[in-house]
């Protein structure tokens, strides 16, 4: 797999406190990459390590396959971000503050119009950015962002305080980036809904530590629903199931089950019959994501 950002034991300090801790990032190409983690957790620092904003304590970094202290210069110029409130001029059309920055960077007429489509401002072009709603703001950073054709977009929480028709938008227009425009995007958001709704790919930060790296359909495997049975004298109607080789849980009085076809479970139902058992309850019982996340998380932030 090629990927777009690899960190080694990437580590900061503040003082005593370690807000990044031994960070392995794998980021692959063409994924939109989750960064999920409560406040505190350690995202915005690392992300400002990756934009050459802040030095690391310790550990490496490389993007596009090469180290950013030593190519930091080369590697930058083909990363777009948006880590704080983008900075236009409001008193200026969007069209205005684009050709203010494609002067500055040098880059044909025709940009401008292309940036603007992709992130759906065209209708507002030649509206005064100090009209525009927040949702509008954040998506003319973005086109600022996009510019210079970056093959790498970071985002820090960018449907933070947006209305729900912005947050609909700016969702819609990441999920775009890679397929349209081969861009690798990393989003980080303390929402698992919001990472569930754009990413493909997650990683999962907790008190500056990585607790989870891998595809978003792993962390949904993980979610698994679960059948449980509650009959009569459960413990030996448990022992009775595994004489007759089928493998099952038992916790708290509750029989789990490992197979869940509907035909799986009719059997272990009418085994217990057979053997005498009364089946009081047939649950599905389902583990969210949230659920996942929240246990990953759990124990509060006392580093
Ligand atoms: N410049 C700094 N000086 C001292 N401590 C800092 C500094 N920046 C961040 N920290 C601490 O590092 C830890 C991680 O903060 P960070 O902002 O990276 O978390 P986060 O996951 O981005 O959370 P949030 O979503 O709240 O911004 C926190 O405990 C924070 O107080």
């Amino acid at each position: 797999m090629e990927y777009i950002v690899e960190t080694h034991h990437l580590t900061k300090r503040f003082g005593k406190e370690i807000a990044v801790n031994a960070l392995n990032l794998k980021i692959p190409r063409g994924e939109v990459y989750g960064f999920l983690g409560p406040n505190g957790a350690g995202k915005s620092t690392t992300l400002r390590m990756l934009l050459g904003l802040m030095r690391p304590t310790a550990g490496s970094i490389r993007i596009f396959g090469k180290d950013l202290k030593k190519e930091r210069i080369s590697i930058l110029r083909n990363v777009g971000s948006l880590v704080e409130s983008p900075s236009y001029y409001s008193h200026l059309t969007a069209y205005e503050n684009l050709e203010a920055m494609r002067k500055i960077l040098g880059s044909p007429k025709e940009k401008i119009d292309e940036v603007l489509d992709l992130v759906r401002l065209s209708n507002a072009a030649d509206k005064k950015v100090k009209s525009f709603s927040l949702g509008m703001k954040q998506r003319l950073g973005i086109a600022m962002a996009l510019f210079n054709d970056p093959k790498l977009l970071i985002l820090d929480e960018p449907t933070n305080g947006l209305d729900p028709s912005g947050i609909i938008e700016m969702r819609n227009l990441i999920k775009r980036l890679p397929k349209e425009k081969d861009i690798t995007v990393l989003i980080s958001s303390h929402l698992l809904s919001e990472i569930d709704q754009v990413a493909t790919y997650v990683g999962v930060i907790s008190k500056g530590k990585l607790i989870f790296q891998d595809s978003i359909k792993a962390m949904r495997n993980k979610a698994q629903l679960k059948i449980r049975l509650k009959v009569s004298d459960a413990n030996n109607a448990y022992r009775s199931l595994l004489a007759k080789g089928i493998k099952t849980h038992y916790q708290d009085h509750i029989i789990y089950l490992y197979e869940q076809s509907d035909e799986a479970v009719a059997a272990v139902v009418e085994t217990l019959v057979d053997e005498g058992y009364s089946v009081y309850r047939v649950e599905e019982e389902h583990q969210s994501l949230e659920d996942i996340f929240l246990k990953m998380t759990a124990g509060g932030d006392d580093r």
